[in-house]
C-alpha cells in the first residue's frame, strides 16, 4: 500500500521537520558511529507540505556504503507519520566524480565549431566567427584552438609564443587584436603532432582549464574534426552551450555531418545549426555558380543553416574587416543561442546529483509516479539521464519510447555535471 494511503490527513505538518529529525536519530552513521543527525552527516531537513527533503554529506563513503545510508535515511523519513514523499540529496561520494571539468568562471557562453571531416573550413569559420562576435561593442571574445591535428589559428592570426603564465601559473591567452586566443599549436613548438588518445584528451581539457581567460562574453572553440574519441571526450568534458557544424554542400560531406549532428545530440550539446561552406563561386564574368544546386542541406540535416559561404578569397582574409557574411553568421548564432537557452529549470526540480546511482532511479520513479497528468516533472543529474526514461515510462504503466509515451519529453545538457530531463505526462 502506498505511504500516502495510510497517513491520516489530520497529522499536523508544522512540526514535521522536527519529527523527521528525531526519527533520523535511529539511523547510524556507518563511519563515525552515533546517529546521522548528531554526526553531521545529515546537514539539513526541510519540508514543503508533506514532502521532505534531506541534505546529506556523503563524501568520504564508497558508493555501496553511500547507497545503504541514503536508503536508510529515506526509509526512516518515510516512516514518520505525515510524510508523503522523501528525497535525499547530497554531495557525491568519493570516487563518484566524473571526467567533466568546470568551465572558466568568467566565461559566459562557450560555442564549439566542429566538422565531420578536415579541410571543410572549420578553422576559417571559427576564427571569422570569433572576429565577428568581437566586432560587437563591449563584447569580449576568446578563441580556443583545440584542433590537435591541425592547430592553424596561430598561423591565421599571426600569433606566436612563448606563452606567459599569470601569478597563479595559468597560461595567459595571446592578444589577437579584438580577441584573445589560445592554441594547442602554441604549446607544440612546431613538433609533429602525434597525439594519442589519453594524452590528447588531457592536452585539450587541461589547456582549456588552465588558461586564464578572464572575463569573456563568448569563447569560441575550434574542435578537432571527426567523430572519434577525441571529439567525443572534448564535447563531454568542455562546458559547451551550443555547437556550429561546418560542412561543404557535397552530398558525402552532408552525410558525414549528419553523423556528427547525432553525436552532439546524443551528448546533450545543443546544435545551433550548420554553416555551408564553399557553396559556390562568382566567376570573372560576374555570374554566380552554385556547385551543388540539388543539395538542400537544411532539409537533409533537419537543422537551420546559419549561413552559406561562397568560395571566395574574402572568406579567408583575416587582415581586413570581417566579411559581411560572418557578421550575419554571428547574428544567427546569437539568435539560436537565445532559443536553446530558453529552458529554465524550476527550484522544485528533483536533483539527483551526488546520490548513489541505484537510489537515483528509485527516487526518480517514485517522484514521477505522484506527479499529476499534465504537470511538468524536472530532474537534474550529473550525467545523461536518458537511460532513466524507460523506467519513468514503465512507472506510469505506459510503453514505447519516451518521446511517444509522454506528451512532452526533453533531455538537455546545461553544462559540466548538469543535465536536465523535463517530462510532461
Ligand atoms: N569559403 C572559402 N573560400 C575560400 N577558401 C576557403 C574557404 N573556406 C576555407 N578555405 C580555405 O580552405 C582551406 C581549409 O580551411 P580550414 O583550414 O579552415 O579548414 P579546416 O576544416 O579547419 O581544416 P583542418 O581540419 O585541416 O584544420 C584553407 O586554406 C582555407 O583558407
Amino acid at each position: 500500500m502506498a505511504k500516502h494511503d495510510i497517513v491520516p490527513d489530520d497529522v499536523p505538518t508544522d512540526d514535521l521537520a522536527d519529527r523527521v529529525r528525531n526519527g533520523l536519530r535511529d539511523v547510524e552513521d556507518p563511519d563515525l558511529g552515533g546517529n546521522v543527525l548528531d554526526s553531521g552527516l545529515v546537514t539539513a531537513v526541510s519540508v514543503d507540505e508533506r514532502v521532505v527533503r534531506i541534505d546529506a554529506d556523503l563524501t568520504g563513503f564508497d558508493e555501496p556504503t553511500a547507497e545503504d545510508v541514503t536508503e536508510a535515511i529515506r526509509r526512516r523519513a518515510l516512516a514518520t507519520p505525515g510524510v508523503e514523499r522523501a528525497t535525499v540529496e547530497g554531495d557525491a561520494p568519493d570516487g563518484a566524480a566524473d571526467d567533466e571539468i568546470d568551465g572558466p568562471a568568467g566565461v559566459d557562453t562557450v560555442i564549439a565549431v566542429a566538422s565531420a571531416k578536415g579541410g571543410v573550413g572549420k578553422t576559417t569559420v571559427s576564427t571569422q566567427l570569433a572576429r565577428a562576435l568581437a566586432a560587437e561593442p563591449d563584447h569580449d571574445v576568446g578563441l580556443f584552438d583545440a584542433d590537435l591535428y591541425g592547430p592553424n589559428v596561430p598561423e591565421l592570426l599571426d600569433l606566436e609564443g612563448p606563452i606567459a603564465a599569470d601569478a597563479e601559473g595559468n597560461a595567459e591567452p595571446i592578444d589577437a587584436g579584438d580577441l584573445t586566443a589560445m592554441s594547442v599549436g602554441l604549446i607544440a613548438n612546431d613538433e609533429p603532432l602525434a597525439w594519442r588518445g589519453a594524452m590528447a584528451h588531457e592536452a585539450v581539457s587541461e589547456l582549456f582549464e588552465d588558461t586564464a581567460w578572464g572575463e569573456l562574453d563568448t569563447l569560441v572553440v575550434d574542435l578537432p574534426p571527426g567523430t572519434g574519441d577525441i571529439v567525443l571526450t572534448a564535447l563531454q568534458s568542455l562546458p559547451i552551450d551550443g555547437a556550429v557544424l561546418v560542412s561543404t554542400p557535397h552530398p558525402t560531406s552532408v552525410a558525414d555531418t549528419s553523423r556528427s549532428a547525432t553525436l552532439f545530440e546524443e551528448n546533450g550539446v545543443p546544435l545551433l545549426g550548420t554553416v555551408v561552406n564553399m557553396r559556390g563561386f562568382t566567376c570573372d564574368c560576374g555570374r554566380e555558380h552554385d556547385l551543388f544546386p540539388d543539395t538542400d542541406v537544411e532539409r537533409e540535416l533537419d537543422k537551420p543553416v546559419l549561413c552559406e559561404l561562397p568560395f571566395d578569397e574574402r572568406v579567408r582574409d583575416f587582415d581586413d574587416g570581417v566579411p559581411a557574411e560572418m557578421i550575419d553568421l554571428a547574428d544567427a548564432v546569437r539568435e539560436r543561442l537565445e532559443d536553446v537557452d530558453d529552458f529554465s529549470v524550476p527550484d522544485h526540480a528533483l536533483d539527483l546529483r551526488g546520490l548513489p546511482k541505484p537510489i537515483r532511479h528509485e527516487q526518480a520513479t517514485e517522484e514521477f509516479r505522484v506527479t499529476e497528468p499534465g504537470e511538468w516533472f524536472y530532474l537534474l543529474n550529473d550525467h545523461d539521464p536518458s537511460p532513466l526514461a524507460a523506467e519513468l515510462v514503465a512507472a506510469v504503466g505506459r510503453d514505447g519510447p519516451p518521446g511517444d509515451a509522454f506528451e512532452e519529453y526533453e533531455v538537455r545538457r546545461r553544462g559540466p555535471n548538469e543535465w536536465v530531463m523535463a517530462v510532461s505526462r
